[in-house]
């Protein structure tokens, strides 16, 4: 770019940003109030926008509000003052777009893409959206539902969106596959319909190793079985304070998939991936960010004012750029990752004619057992 062009926009842009910032700071004494944890985000921001690092004394133990303040700011480590003064004017804008403060979705029938029997799929501010949408049973997964899914990945990897986003909608982000899956019988047996649904999960993982485009998933509540083990496929993952993950795999005399026997000892390291993989320990939200397989918590309250912000401001990023940046993250691994679905997919093959896998099937279909 030229340098004199390249000083003008530059300068456009603190400028422009410096009169959101000030508008920001007004339009926040009008907010109701957003709660503690926000509070605490927007004061570390302003703090880093105007002083910079935080660079004062550590507060005592006992002297709480102050230290608390305090951790936010230090948080923001070297976080340059524009990006801080972006990022406020980013939180303010998102907490104020709407005073409904629920973490419901809003009817969205009138951009709703034609087609689609268990899922609501949008296409807006160059963002994808796939939602689940079987609320009533906490969006488990049927085997319409992980048809449905395929399709519409397919179609986003080919629509002009620079990101796609996965979530649900209600109060589950999923409870995973449908038990009542394995209820559906075909007359040639029961061998073939474990050949069949192998066949159907190891189609429906690969979508989700070879999606081209940054995928993200907006994880509104708990997540379940295949909703928690194909997120280590995805780009970025944000999740409620809501949110929990589980997968209670051995519970339901079952085994792994969604390529999280290679992806979750890689992201977890396999003392806690083996927790959670053969035991069924189930991560809080925190947990699971901590471990490294949520890239971001957000308060159930402002969940998705503040996740949409983001994500309409990252789908504004140039879209070959981001896409060329996956291909480079993830291109390597591609092949092994297929390899993996196709083991673990054999795996429960076997798995799903098992005694043990039966049982517990038929437990939570006649309501003896629940997770
Ligand atoms: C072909 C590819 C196969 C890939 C294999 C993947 C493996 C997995 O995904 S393993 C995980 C399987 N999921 C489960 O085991 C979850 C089972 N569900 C539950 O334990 C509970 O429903 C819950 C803890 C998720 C929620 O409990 P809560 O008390 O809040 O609500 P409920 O009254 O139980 O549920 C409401 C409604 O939804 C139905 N439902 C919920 N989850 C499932 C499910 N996974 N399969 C089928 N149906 C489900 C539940 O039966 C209720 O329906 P009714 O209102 O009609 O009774």
């Amino acid at each position: 770019m030229v340098p004199a062009l390249q000083l003008h926009m530059s300068k456009t842009a603190m400028r422009a940003s410096q009169k959101d910032f000030e508008s920001a700071l007004s339009q926040v004494k009008r907010l109701k109030d957003p709660g503690n944890e926000v509070k605490l985000k927007l004061y570390a921001l302003y703090k880093q926008a105007t002083e910079g690092p935080c660079n004062t004394p550590k507060p005592g133990v006992f002297d709480l509000i102050n230290k608390a303040k305090w951790d936010a700011w230090n948080a923001l480590g070297s976080l340059p003052k524009e990006t801080a003064r972006q990022n406020y004017v980013d939180l303010v804008s998102g907490l104020s777009s709407s005073s409904d403060s629920s973490s419901q979705v809003k009817p969205e029938a009138d951009r709703k893409q034609p087609g689609y029997e268990t899922l609501v799929v949008t296409s807006e501010d160059s963002i994808t959206k796939i939602m689940m949408n079987r609320p009533a049973k906490k969006n488990a997964i049927t085997i319409q539902m992980y048809n449905e899914i395929m399709l519409a990945l397919k179609a986003a990897s080919k629509d002009d969106s620079a990101i796609t986003v996965l979530t649900g909608n209600g109060d589950y982000y999923s409870s995973g596959n449908d038990l009542s899956n394995f209820t559906d019988i075909p007359p040639e047996g029961i061998e073939e319909k474990a050949k069949s649904s192998a066949i159907l999960l190891r189609d429906f993982v690969d979508c989700f190793i070879d999606f081209p485009k940054p995928l993200i998933a907006v994880v509104n509540g708990p997540a379940v079985g295949i909703s928690v083990t194909i997120l280590g496929l995805f780009d970025t993952v944000y999740a409620s304070s809501r949110a929990t993950f589980h997968t209670p795999f051995s519970h339901l005399g079952q085994s792994p998939e969604g390529c999280s026997s290679y992806t979750f000892p890689k992201i977890m390291g396999p003392a806690k991936a083996a927790e959670m993989l053969i035991f069924g320990k189930k991560l809080t939200a925190a947990e699971a960010c901590a471990q490294g397989l949520v890239t971001e918590v957000f308060p159930d309250s402002t969940f998705q004012k503040e996740v949409w912000t983001r994500l309409k401001a990252y789908s504004k990023l140039p879209p070959n750029a981001m896409r060329i940046s996956k291909q480079v993250i993830r291109n390597r691994e591609k092949e092994k990752l297929r390899a993996i679905n196709a083991e673990e997919s054999r795996a429960l093959q076997e798995r799903w004619l098992s005694d043990e896998c039966t049982n517990a099937v038929m437990n939570f279909l006649t309501r003896k057992a629940k997770l």
